[in-house]
């Protein structure tokens, strides 16, 4: 099948715009009955013949990567930011009265879970680890390693990251979880309770520990397509200091934190020249990174589905799914979790942020900055469900 011959091209994709109403659905969310086994799992969106971006489109690619990432709050000395810092104070706490504290609410959330099973699904980059320069160094610490492990023996526990799933796996190191790699584009799930064991895109498998697995890819035709573009991206972007191109196995990451930010638009514009001759794929935006990703109807929401149903988990009365994370991708996940009330988004931020999410926790990087890992927040949150299940052990 040749992928870059689609003449019903699907249109990049620009940063979705969050729907103003908290109570609203992402509007690509589609019921996971009708997507998660069936193999129609490409987007059919049409697009202007040309295939082209036009320099709007372009220019708003630089805008949004202005966007992309917040500088984190500083500690401020002087007196005129002092003022900044207090009005930027009574922003996030007026924020807070729409997105609680999931660590102030825990006995809301615990009540809520009373009779259920609860599932747990974490993102990692900026939620199990902090936002750091190097991707390759966006370490976990191992107090929050721990927690996860500890949190892991209670509660089924996932990971959903936008890195390949080795290298994901790689970074937590712990056989309790279940991973999920490539935004969600590589599970590695239970076999026991799969129901799909004939789907082409599932494949049986033993992991890193001997367990046997199943292995649900449903991008997989597009994996020569993304090495290709990989190569593309890392001979285009070679001059371009500070850029790093991150192949992710099923998506590719174009990272411009370390590029000076008069060259942003020359990165915009290396990233569109090469994606613009693959209509399959779409270009998305996270914390000072653009990635590539083929354009199939499968996200972190979808994969929260397929792994609670994979758990056998996915009668909404006696589970409630929690999933924390702080980037665009992960409100996929936050939009099915609110559909029908099904459970609990939590973002991780520290600043105010249109959210599908219930909750909030302050993001783990700032407070690194301040340097009270006591109040490491996603740490905290963990803990009160190791303290949580161990009482109602008693
Ligand atoms: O879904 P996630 O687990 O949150 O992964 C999203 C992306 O995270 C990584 O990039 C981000 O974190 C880096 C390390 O802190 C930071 O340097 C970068 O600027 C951030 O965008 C990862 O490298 C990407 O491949 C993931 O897609």
């Amino acid at each position: 099948m040749d992928l870059k011959s689609n003449h019903t091209a699907p249109v990049l994709a620009d940063p979705v715009p969050l729907n103003k109403s908290r109570m609203g659905v992402h509007s690509s969310m589609l019921p996971y009955s009708s997507a998660a086994f069936s193999s129609d799992l490409f987007l059919n969106i049409p697009r202007k013949k040309t295939g082209i971006l036009d320099d709007v489109r372009a220019n708003s690619w630089l805008d949004a990567m202005k966007a992309s990432s917040p500088p984190h709050r500083k500690i401020i000395k002087d007196s005129n930011n002092d003022l900044a810092s207090t009005d930027a104070d009574v922003a996030y706490r007026t924020w807070l009265l729409h997105y609680p504290s999931a660590l102030t609410s825990f006995e809301q959330i615990t009540n809520c879970a009373k009779g259920k099973r609860i599932a747990l699904f974490l993102d990692y980059d900026g939620t199990l680890s902090p936002i750091v320069d190097n991707p390759d160094c966006a370490f976990m610490s191992d107090a929050m390693r721990a927690v996860v492990k500890k949190v892991a023996k209670h509660i089924p526990t996932a990971i959903i990251s936008g890195r390949s799933r080795d290298k994901v796996y790689e970074f937590v190191g712990l056989k309790e979880l279940y991973y999920a790699g490539s935004h969600g584009m590589d599970i590695m799930g239970p076999v026991e309770q799969f129901t799909s064991g004939d789907h082409p895109n599932n494949i049986m498998s033993t992991s890193k520990q001997g367990k046997e697995v199943n292995i649900f890819q449903p991008a997989r035709e597009f994996l020569p397509m993304i090495d290709e573009i990989f190569s593309s991206l890392m001979e285009n972007t070679k001059e371009i200091k500070g850029v790093k191109i991150e192949n992710n196995k099923f998506c590719i990451s174009v990272h411009y934190r370390n590029v000076e930010e008069k060259s942003w638009d020359t990165v915009a514009n290396c990233v569109h020249e090469i994606i613009k001759h693959y209509p399959r794929l779409r270009l998305t935006h996270g914390r000072k990174v653009l990635e590539v990703r083929p354009v199939i109807n499968w996200d972190k929401g979808k994969a929260v589905m397929f792994l609670l149903k994979s758990l056998g988990l996915s009668n909404c009365d006696d589970v409630l799914p929690i999933y924390v994370g702080d980037d665009r991708t992960d409100e996929d996940a936050f939009a099915v979790l609110r559909e029908g009330n099904r459970g609990y988004g939590i973002l991780v931020s520290a600043v105010p942020k249109e959210s599908k999410a219930f909750y909030s926790l302050r993001d783990p990087s700032e407070v690194h900055n301040i340097l009270l890992l006591k109040h490491f927040y996603v740490m905290e949150f963990l803990k009160s469900f190791v303290y949580w299940k161990q009482s109602s052990a008693l």
